[in-house]
């Protein structure tokens, strides 16, 4: 649903607000586009004034656990966070897989058969289940049809997501509502208080955890239709408002 105004937002949220799970590509870093990583600063205040007010905010993201520990570490949220799109949980220093699969040998198959029409990502040397590619010719689109066509042919059941950034080769199981689900039982958190905020289509997947789902304004069409909420503004900006209309309603 499309949200014009501040009070339409208000009236929308939840009764309680416990946790805010957040995406970060694209939703809390500047804009929303392949190459874009830097991290939006009013976002990051907005989130550390959530933490102060004592709603736990959760990092739900496509990126390497090494990469999500880093990111939490140094914008100062405490987690549970969830990593490879919902295949693995962090929390105070350790980490849990909530996929059994791994998509590790498709991706190899694909590093193998498809160079030069796509690139490895640097973080998959410390991936577990979710391996991710940047598209460098061609479009998304065909790249994808025609990696599901050579693994298929090869018999790896894997499924392939596109995030805006990167292509995701993943076990079946993977979502990031399962992991997000995980995070909530470790947190003690009851989903109905929590609210998940995304840019892409595989941020649809956080709704299975029983949540509240908003998109960022400038988020991928599809999420925008199917999200119970869309916050005015682009990527972190989006967040910035969302987290301060939540601070300004429960404190
Ligand atoms: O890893 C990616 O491709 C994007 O990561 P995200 O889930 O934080 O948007």
């Amino acid at each position: 649903m499309d949200t014009n105004s501040y009070e339409a937002l208000v009236e929308l949220l939840p009764q309680r607000i416990c946790g805010l799970a957040v995406d970060i590509d694209g939703t809390i870093t500047e804009r929303r586009q392949r190459g874009d990583f830097r991290l939006s600063l009013e976002a990051v205040e907005a989130l550390r004034a959530l933490e102060d007010a004592g709603i736990r905010v959760m990092l739900v993201t496509g990126n390497s656990v090494m990469v999500t520990a880093g990111v939490a570490r140094y914008i100062g949220v405490k987690g549970p966070h969830v990593s490879e799109n919902g295949c693995l949980v962090y929390r105070r220093g350790s980490f849990t897989s909530a996929c059994r699969g791994t998509a590790r040998a498709a991706a190899r198959v694909l590093e193998e058969e498809m160079s030069g029409i796509i690139e490895p990502s640097w973080q998959n040397r410390c991936r577990f289940h979710d391996y991710a590619f940047t598209v460098r010719r061609g479009s998304v689109e065909e790249v994808i049809q025609e990696a599901e066509k050579l693994l298929r042919e090869r018999g790896h059941q894997v499924k392939l997501s596109h995030s805006g950034y990167a292509i995701h080769v993943r076990p079946l199981e993977a979502s990031k509502g399962l992991g997000l689900s995980l995070a909530l039982r470790y947190a003690g958190l009851n989903p109905d208080c929590v609210i998940a905020i995304g840019d892409s289509v595989i941020d649809l997947e956080m709704r299975e955890a029983g949540v509240l789902l908003a998109a960022v304004g400038n988020a991928d069409p599809l999420l925008r239709k199917r999200a119970d909420i869309v916050v005015p503004g682009e990527s972190g900006k989006s967040v910035a408002l969302l987290a301060k209309i939540i601070v300004e309603k429960y404190k």
